[in-house]
């Protein structure tokens, strides 16, 4: 690779600057390892080690190497990116610097980036920005069993949008792949309709944007803006719990879009059915077209994240070590990416080869924070049954007794409030039932919650015990 005298000047003048506005550690980590490439046409390239290397610049850094950029080689000069696996070899994929941090939703709200909710007339679709992540797509998706349908459906609805399932709603706990599900049909969508408006936005963000309309007297814009999008994608709507007013707001939305046509695809951290504080308007709704779990992923899939991980950051890791950590490290994909990233910041700056040795150390630190055992369906049938002095095996009996219905209904709620166990499965190890008996019982423990203050209480005490030995 033949580097580019200019470069190699520029980039030393940036350093100087650099070096002057971070710590030590983090120049050695960061910045060292970088080299430039070439300046060509107002725009600088540097290489980097991996794409790992990359995001983590951008994210952490984006400020200060604009910053450098502007003061050192002037104003408006662009940074690419060039992933550099070793000196002879160059993987050529240049990345516009400063780019992603536009791409991602939260660091620049909706509401100004679109300027949208003052337009009284829908937004030109050139003109609206979808806060689409392009980095979470379907090709980089990886399917397992734990995801698989949810995966399909989602692939479905971005064929066909608004024709299929509608609302899509997913769901599951944190980490396990929606906001990457929900970027990837946003992505799928916009290239195949390239006509179709097309957003993105957190529940939040959404709140935020509501509040500030009615602040300043831009609640029409409001309402306006949001019944002109194509396809609605709105991300972790259990932020609406407890917050009326804004949910009444989304319910004239869901209405006015639902009924002409336009696609609205939603996630939240649990099912419908266990959604608290959200009305039943709503919930009623979210249950019109299609609801998709999606689990905690199993050992294989666990494995080929790393695996495509690893590939994607260019780094060499043994088998031993990718299986080490995918037995260890178990409870989201989040957390499966958390550990590849420190072994990776671990080896540039302990200059060490990335053994089982190092893994082991990293997986323990990580996993020791949660070592609070996670709750199974048979310890909550314990706890419950324990609490109304019923016998374990009667639950698991065929008997319609007042009594033992309402103790596998308690037990069947609190499983699905306190495991991340599919209600298939609940329901096989609470008395052989099936999915939609789990779901009824659900309604019925949180309807009850909701108007009897003492069957609350008695289900919190029950809830306190759980994490007790
Ligand atoms: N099947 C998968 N293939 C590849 N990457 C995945 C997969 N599932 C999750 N990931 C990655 O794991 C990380 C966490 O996923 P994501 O943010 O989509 O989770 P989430 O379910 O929306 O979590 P939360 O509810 O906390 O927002 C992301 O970097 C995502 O790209």
């Amino acid at each position: 690779m033949i580097e580019n005298n200019q470069a190699i000047v520029l980039w030393k003048r940036c350093l100087a600057f650099i070096k002057d506005n971070v710590n030590t550690t983090a120049f050695t980590t960061w910045f060292e390892p970088i080299v430039p490439i070439k300046y060509e046409g107002k725009a600088l390239t540097i290489g980097v080690p991996s794409p790992f290397f990359y995001e983590y610049l951008e994210e952490k850094y984006v400020d200060l190497l604009r910053t450098a950029l502007y003061k050192e080689i002037g104003e408006g000069t662009e940074l690419m990116y060039s992933i550099v696996t070793d000196n002879t070899n160059h993987i050529d994929i240049e990345m516009k610097g400063t780019e992603r941090s536009v791409a991602l939703p939260e660091a620049k709200p909706v509401y100004n980036g679109n300027k949208a909710p003052t337009l009284l007339q829908a937004p030109v679709v050139q003109d609206l920005d979808p806060h689409l992540n392009p980095n979470y797509n379907f090709e980089n998706f990886i399917k397992g069993t734990s995801n698989e349908f949810s995966l399909t459906v989602a692939e479905t609805v971005a064929q066909n949008p608004a024709r299929t399932f509608n609302p899509l709603f997913l769901y599951g706990p944190s980490g396990v792949g929606k906001t990457h599900l929900i970027n990837a049909i946003g992505t799928r969508i916009k290239e195949l309709y390239p006509e179709k408006r097309v957003l993105y936005i957190s529940a939040h963000l959404f709140q935020v944007q509501y509040t500030d309309s009615i602040r300043t007297n831009h609640f029409n814009d409001f309402i306006t803006f949001y019944q002109q999008i194509d396809v609605l994608i709105i991300d972790d709507i259990q932020e609406f719990a407890g917050v009326t007013k804004t949910q009444n707001t989304f319910f004239h939305i869901f209405n006015h879009l639902h009924q002409n046509g336009k696609q609205l695809i939603l996630t939240s951290d649990r099912a419908p059915v266990m959604l608290q504080g959200i009305e039943d308007r709503l919930l009623t709704r979210f249950k019109w077209g299609l609801i998709a779990e999606l689990e905690r992923p199993d050992i294989d899939l666990r494995k080929n994240i790393l695996r495509s991980k690893i590939r994607r950051d260019g780094l060499n890791i043994p088998d031993a070590v990718i299986n080490y950590i995918a037995e260890n490290v178990n409870e989201s994909v989040r957390e499966l990416e958390g550990i590849v990233n420190s072994l990776l910041v671990y080896s540039i700056q302990l200059k060490r080869e990335i053994n089982l040795d190092l893994a082991q150390h990293i997986v323990q630190k990580a996993v020791r924070c949660s070592e609070i055992k996670p709750l199974t369906v048979n310890d909550i049938i314990e706890k419950v049954c324990s609490h109304y002095q019923l016998d374990v095996s009667v639950i698991h009996t065929k008997t319609r007794k007042r009594e033992v219905v309402q103790v596998r209904q308690i037990a069947m709620y609190l499983a699905k409030k306190h495991t991340d166990v599919s209600s298939g499965k609940i329901g096989q190890l609470i008395g052989n039932k099936d999915h939609a008996t789990v779901l009824h019982a659900c309604k019925i423990v949180k309807d009850q919650v909701e108007v009897d203050k003492a069957f609350r209480q008695e289900l919190e005490k029950i809830e306190a015990s759980l994490h007790q030995g």
